[in-house]
């Protein structure tokens, strides 16, 4: 790979055990350089381990990691051309703000005076000018987490690799300190890895998820890629909510659950008799302009309606068919109009190209 490659870091099959147990299983990864990628996944999946051994905290048994082109799968991590912001802020309470961002730039014999102008700049490029002289107990634990930003950006790094940076902070700085990062990653351009567990930070925050489970990458994507593409069941049922069927195929893009006989408009390639698992979001389930003629539809039974703030989702029983239920949810204007309540009955449609069929029956 040569310095012109679009990829700053390359990783091929990183494999790292811990006694028996496989933390990550032949890891194959390019991230592009100026990319934001987020780990995304359950908790003990592996995201953290990944991170680490990028790092060099935590060497990989097998397997190759390249940065700039440069293999640097033995090197020391002060050999890596990264910075790192863990969940818990990591500062040194005995330091101030202003040594505290500036610590790297010491270890590098810098001039005081470059250093001092240098903290300054990354101060106020994190939204915390003139707080320099303060001790990290005096701050938030958001204005903390500017702080290790600030400290892990103090190199000038190529790589920002981010830890569930948010994780530790309250709700509401959560939001506001994530946008504040997205948007400091594009005006610098720094590639940066974050490691996060919460699906929509992943989405809203990403330029490509890479969703891990069991040590392995199930999907890479872009964030609708992932949302309306999922490449496996774990993926579907991992981001977002997803209501699972267990169905057959009858015929090319037909399949049948219970008494129903659904279109479909991506069945892959199964033949007819194969058990699969259809897969649809709540919110495609389709409840106006339905006519004869549009496909998939019928008469449902409305369940338990569940309150969730700027939408209710619903439970509905197709009429004709005994055991499925499906998650369907309606924003509050649909509610009113169509007078959705426990126990009516309302024609719905599951548009086609909304249902996605994977292999296997349903748990
Ligand atoms: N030093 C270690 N010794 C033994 N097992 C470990 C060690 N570090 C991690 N593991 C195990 O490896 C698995 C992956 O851990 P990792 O921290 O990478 O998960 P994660 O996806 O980041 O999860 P979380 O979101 O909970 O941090 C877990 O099952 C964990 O128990």
């Amino acid at each position: 790979m040569t310095s012109s490659s679009p990829w700053f870091l390359s990783i091929r099959d990183l494999d790292k055990s811990y006694g028996e147990f496989r933390a990550l299983r032949s890891i194959d990864l390019d991230i592009r350089r100026g990319e934001f990628v987020c780990f995304l996944g359950p908790s003990g999946c592996g995201k953290t381990t990944l991170l680490r051994a990028i790092a060099g905290l935590e060497p990989q048994d097998s397997g190759r990691i390249e940065m700039e082109g440069r293999d640097v799968s033995h090197a020391a991590p002060s050999d890596r051309d990264f910075g790192i912001v863990f969940q818990s802020y990591a500062l040194f309470p005995n330091l101030t703000v202003a040594e505290n961002v500036g610590y790297g730039l010491v270890n590098r014999r810098q001039p005081a005076r470059a250093i001092a102008e240098r903290v300054e700049e990354l101060l106020a490029l994190v939204g915390l000018p003139d707080q320099g002289r303060k001790y990290p107990v005096q701050l938030s634990g958001g204005q903390q987490q500017r702080v290790a930003l600030a400290r892990a950006l103090a190199t000038a790094p190529g790589l920002l690799l981010l830890d569930e940076p948010l994780s530790a902070l309250d709700a509401k700085v959560r939001l506001r300190l994530r946008d504040e990062i997205r948007s400091l990653q594009q005006r610098l351009g720094v590639t940066t890895v974050m490691v996060t567990h919460d699906q929509e930070e992943a989405l809203a925050m990403a330029d490509r998820i890479v969703v891990m489970n069991n040590g392995a990458v199930e999907q890479v994507g872009t964030p609708e890629e992932i949302y309306r593409r999922p490449a496996t069941p774990f993926v579907a049922d991992f981001v977002g909510h997803m209501t699972f069927l267990d169905a057959v195929v009858t015929g090319p893009g037909t399949v049948r659950v219970d008494d129903l006989d659904l279109q479909v408009a991506n069945a892959g390639s199964f033949p007819s008799g194969t058990a699969v698992r259809l897969a649809m979001r709540p919110e495609e389930v389709r409840t106006r302009s339905i006519t004869e003629e549009t496909p998939n539809c019928f008469e449902a039974t409305i369940g338990d309606v569940t309150f969730l703030g700027s939408f209710c989702r619903a439970h509905l029983q197709p009429t004709r068919s005994r055991t499925t239920r499906i998650a369907a949810d309606f924003s509050a204007n649909a509610m009113r109009d169509l007078a959705i309540a426990p126990g009516e009955i309302r024609r719905i449609a599951f548009p086609p190209e909304a249902l996605h069929v994977f292999a296997g029956a349903a748990r």
